[in-house]
């Protein structure tokens, strides 16, 4: 059987309401979940379970309890993983949820049914599994799949600065907060981001006790001509949009002279590339 690869793109919450607490200490949420063009690849082949990590950001990660181990493990099946790591590790855009649900996807593709309860690896999984734009409910698990959104130029940009998920949860004021309101179908980038700007990141000001160089990524974001900015799910990452991808090449370069990562892509691409 030839290998089999995978994209794993980046999750983006475009917006992220925290609207209440399950008696588990999960957080019940309300999200627009999106995917950008960029992410990390996992390749499956045959043989023994195992792992090899390369890329850019394989030094942040190790292979011991790694997210892809654990998704064949809970499927029941064997196969060499290479993962290449191009997402910055613990920064808002699921990265390890997304190799997770790559490699269930991978391993379906190899003859392995999906597992069920794939939200057992992480929240964000059974978005991920789709990876297509989605409102995402309970604490994760409840999706409702979303008609294409406008392609819009964007710039992400992390810090560098890991931001644990659970530290930022424990960091929140207030935990009831409202609903996301009715989603309506977007004609385009205008009508996304007016929507947009009467919703939150719920999580974004507790992240930012923790991590304030997330404020000075938002204002740069801002400085640089994005018409709307703002960090996706528990940071540090941020998004931003620009009105073309001329402008938003331009602002990526910009925000790397800060010594940050920073892409220009699009909201809603095409199906993920395989
Ligand atoms: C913040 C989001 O990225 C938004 O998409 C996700 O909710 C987090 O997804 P994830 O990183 O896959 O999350 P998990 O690995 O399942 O959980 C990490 C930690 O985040 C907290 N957590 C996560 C999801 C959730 N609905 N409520 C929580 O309180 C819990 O403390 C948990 O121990
Ligand atoms: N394949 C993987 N990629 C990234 N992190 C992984 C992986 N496997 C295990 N981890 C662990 O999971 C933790 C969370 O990493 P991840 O990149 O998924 O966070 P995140 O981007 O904040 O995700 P989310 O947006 O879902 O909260 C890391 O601290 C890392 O140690």
């Amino acid at each position: 059987m030839p290998a089999v690869t995978e994209a794993a793109p980046a999750k983006l919450n475009l917006a992220l309401h925290v609207t209440g607490r399950r008696a588990d200490g999960y957080h019940l949420l309300d999200s627009l979940v999106a995917f950008a063009g960029v992410g990390d690849v996992v390749t499956l082949e045959p043989g023994p379970l195992s792992l090899r990590i390369e890329g850019p950001f394989a030094a942040g990660l190790s292979c011991d309890d790694n997210l892809c181990l654990r998704a064949a493990r809970l499927a029941g099946a064997d196969a060499a993983i290479t993962l290449t790591k191009n997402l910055p590790v613990a920064s808002g855009i699921g990265g390890g949820s997304a190799d997770a649900a790559a490699v269930l996807r991978g391993l379906s593709r190899m003859g392995h049914p999906l597992p069920a309860r794939a939200e057992r690896l992480g929240a964000d999984v059974p978005v991920c599994l789709a990876s297509n734009p989605a409102r995402m409910q309970g604490a994760g698990e409840i999706l409702t799949p979303l008609p294409p959104l406008p392609a819009i130029p964007l710039v992400l940009v992390n810090p560098g600065v890991a931001v644990p998920t659970p530290r930022v949860f424990a960091a929140m004021d207030r935990r009831d907060n409202p609903a996301l309101p009715p989603i309506p179908r977007f004609a385009g980038p205008a009508d996304l981001t007016a929507w947009l700007a009467g919703t939150r990141n719920d999580l974004e000001p507790a992240a930012l006790t923790i991590a304030p160089v997330i404020g000075q990524v938002l204002d740069a974001l801002r400085a640089t001509g994005a018409a709307f900015a703002r960090m996706s799910g528990s940071g540090a990452t941020c998004f931003g949009f620009y009105d073309s991808p001329d402008r938003a090449r331009i602002a990526a370069a910009a925000l790397k002279q800060h010594g940050w990562w920073a892409v220009s892509r699009e909201l809603a691409p095409l199906p993920a590339p395989r």
